[in-house]
């Protein structure tokens, strides 16, 4: 069914160190979102304060009706039970085998009798493709196998929301191009709300229905993946081109005169101009993204507020029936 998180104004600091500051946004209900940002500017510190590992100093995260922000540790651990979380390298045991790993949260959580929890196990890995692997341990299997693993165990709670962290991190570019594909079947039969985590440009292009960036401690944008995908932002269309050019340095930080002096070779140069990627669909034979409706319904009613690129382009995604639906006429 998939559930809304809703962040409003949410601060965190470490001691004197502010990690980010006043971020808002909505993570809608079974849509697919993406975190970007440069390394550091603390993607992992927000996955970890959603689900309340880390209590921010100011803001609210509202999560089927709880604050995690600000929440009892009983009500916690409660709300808890909504997620599911792929860790950055997959957080399996290395004596457990694959089948004990993704049964761990099921023999920790619930009372369910060992023959449930088999049935769920095998029903979970087999949906991230790993059936006939169980009594493989972390330690014989390839990066990718590890991270699916690592899907199944967020999976086996059935939760509503799904957090990865970097999940195609260390994955060569075909084996993210099917983790990017599982994501999005995944939430085809799921209908989960998944926030992604990464620094991945074609997933960032091809996945999320909704994309935002964390840069110099604030969120610069988040919004659906038409506006993103088509922004001016510096920040944004820098990373999404994955230039060298732009406010993004090695250090984060580059001076006043060093940006102007990039900021006029840019105009000077053809720029890479990628467009928009088609956003990838479930797999042959699996139902359609129950989101996809919705969030039409949601872009199209606030198509106005857009800039004309962000217009043309959601426009242009319309087909008839769309067009007709939202009494748009055919294209000239
Ligand atoms: N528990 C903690 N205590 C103190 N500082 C922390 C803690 N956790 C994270 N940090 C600091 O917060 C900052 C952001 O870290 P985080 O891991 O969230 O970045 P990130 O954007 O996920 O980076 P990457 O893309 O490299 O994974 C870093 O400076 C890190 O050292």
């Amino acid at each position: 069914m998939g559930v809304e998180v809703a962040v409003e104004g949410l601060t965190k600091s470490f001691g004197a160190q502010n990690i980010w500051r006043d971020v808002s946004l909505v993570l809608p209900r079974g849509e697919v979102s993406a975190l970007l940002g440069p390394s550091g500017t603390g993607k992992s510190v927000f996955l970890k304060t959603i689900i309340g590992l880390l209590r921010p100093e100011r803001g609210s995260c509202v999560v089927g009706g709880v604050d995690t922000a600000s929440c009892s540790e009983h009500q916690l651990y409660e709300v808890r039970k909504l997620f599911g979380v792929l860790f950055q390298d997959g957080a399996l045991f290395g004596s457990m085998n694959l089948f004990d790993n993704v049964a761990f949260p099921l023999r920790e959580h619930t009372r369910k009798p060992e023959s449930e929890v088999r049935r769920i196990v095998l029903e979970k890995m087999e949906l991230v493709g790993l059936t006939g692997a169980e009594s493989k341990l972390p330690g014989e299997i390839s990066g990718g196998m590890r991270k699916r693993a690592g899907l199944a165990r967020a999976l086996v709670l059935d939760p509503e929301i799904i957090l990865c962290d970097e999940p195609d991190s260390g994955l060569d570019p075909v084996r993210t191009a099917y983790l990017s594909q599982l994501l999005i079947d995944l939430n085809a039969q799921l209908d989960t709300t998944i926030l992604i985590v990464t620094h991945n440009i074609n997933l960032a292009r091809t996945v999320p229905d909704n994309i935002g960036m964390l840069f110099r401690r604030e969120l610069v944008m988040f919004g659906p993946r038409e506006l993103m995908l088509t922004s001016e932002e510096p920040v944004l269309a820098q990373f999404l081109n994955g230039r060298r050019l732009g406010p993004i340095g090695m250090t984060e930080e580059k001076d006043q005169a060093t940006l102007a002096a990039e900021q006029a070779q840019l105009r000077a140069v053809t720029d890479t101009l990628y467009g928009i990627a088609p956003q990838l669909d479930p797999s042959p034979g699996l139902p359609p993204r129950l989101a996809v409706r919705r969030r039409k319904d949601r872009v199209m009613s606030a198509l106005h507020q857009f800039p004309i690129p962000t217009q043309r382009s959601v426009i242009a995604s319309l087909d008839a029936a769309d067009r007709t639906r939202y009494g748009i006429g055919a294209p000239a």
